[in-house]
């Protein structure tokens, strides 16, 4: 893709452009934001960068143990739809936005930022929206995965400051007055969907024939927070091309470059910045050639909006026009409840919550 040649070194180059010390490279970052709405960081030669790579091939590991374990345990966790966002998905569960409503191959686990660093909060989800939440549990993950909290907190916080330092790089090159304005938003010690997920994408021995045609590895999404920071050992991933010339270059192969993470952006930016940046649709599909029986796995850390962020375009985007809707979807204005209504008649546009934003994000792509 052409973003490959978007590639940043983490502290190194992301500080640098915070202090605008190297200007080409934020502007590369900011036109890879605006058009493919991916990219790579390369983490190798800093230390920051090596600890993060490190993390990231234990937590592959870890991920091989979890999904390892017997199909009943792991659903003794299961993620409960529209209620906890946090916990494990089997495969098969995610239909909807495939054309062809080919089932998933991927399970997952979501590991809550909160939990692993607060001890509270499964549900991302404030109280006013759904009030008969649980909001804590002692054992929400199983054993194998517990025993790495010490990894996933580390992991967790590395990540999370990752996504500060692009946020806050991208707001200098948007000219924002605050360069905290994102990073105000994605705060790590508030309440908040951030997660730590790990997946598997099975492969099967027919994977290259004709049942790849009846499934799917992860159907066509766009990730609803702010940032993903995405790191996956084989290939599988492709994006929606931003300029399809024909069909066949709709979709664009995204190799797992080594000691690099893939960033993308998601809905949440484009509603902060009012489509001025892109969240691109993305998919994993049956590995190609000798890859296809192989089991792939990634691990992703998700920040998201905290829970009590209005989701409209921060100061500078908002024009008072029409806003846009993230990924052509799902508008975050509110539908008209009581308090939408009083709202509308005080003559203000109602908008969602990050977390009430989130619950209806999640239902609507099935998990
Ligand atoms: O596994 C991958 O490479 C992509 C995963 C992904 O897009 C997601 O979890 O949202
Ligand atoms: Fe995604």
């Amino acid at each position: 893709m052409a973003s490959s040649r978007m590639v940043s070194h983490y502290k190194d180059y992301l500080y640098s452009i915070c202090k605008s010390e190297d200007l080409s490279e934020a502007t590369r970052l900011l036109e890879a934001c605006q058009t493919h709405g991916f990219f790579y960081l390369g983490l190798q030669d800093f230390p920051e960068g090596e600890t993060l790579l490190a993390e990231a091939n234990q937590l592959q590991s870890l991920a091989q143990s979890a999904f390892s374990l017997p199909l009943p345990e792991k659903l003794r966790y299961s993620l409960k739809k529209g209620i906890s966002l946090f916990g494990y998905k089997p495969a098969g569960t995610i239909k909807q936005t495939d054309p062809s409503h080919r089932p998933d191959r991927t399970e997952f686990f979501n590991i809550s930022k909160d939990y692993l660093h607060y001890g509270t909060a499964l549900s991302p989800f404030p109280s006013s929206s759904s009030p008969s939440l649980p909001t804590s549990t002692t054992t929400p993950y199983p054993p194998v995965i517990e025993s790495s909290k010490s990894l996933l907190k580390s992991f967790t916080k590395h990540s999370h400051d990752v996504g500060m330092i692009i946020l806050q790089t991208l707001a200098r090159q948007l000219n924002l007055p605050n360069d905290q304005e994102f990073t105000n938003l994605n705060r790590f010690d508030q309440p908040s969907g951030d997660h730590c997920r790990l997946i598997k994408t099975s492969g099967s021995p027919q994977a290259s024939s004709s049942n790849s045609e009846k499934s799917i590895g992860l159907p066509s999404h766009t990730d609803f927070g702010s940032v993903t920071i995405l790191f996956n050992w084989l290939g599988g991933l492709q994006i929606e091309s931003s300029s399809p010339t024909e069909e066949e270059f709709k979709w664009q192969w995204v190799k797992p470059i080594p000691n690099h993470a893939i960033i993308n952006f998601g809905d949440a930016m484009v509603t902060f910045t009012n489509g001025a940046l892109k969240s691109a649709k993305h998919r994993v599909v049956p590995l190609p050639g000798e890859q296809a029986t192989r089991d792939r796995h990634s691990v992703v850390y998700f920040v998201r909006p905290h829970n009590d962020v209005p989701m409209k375009p921060v100061a500078g985007f908002d024009t008072g026009g029409d806003r846009v809707k993230a990924a052509g979807k799902f508008s975050p204005v509110a539908a008209p409840g009581k308090e939408q209504q009083q709202q509308q008649q005080q003559g203000k546009t109602p908008v969602l919550t990050a977390g009430e934003w989130m619950v209806k994000r999640a239902i609507q792509l099935g998990n």
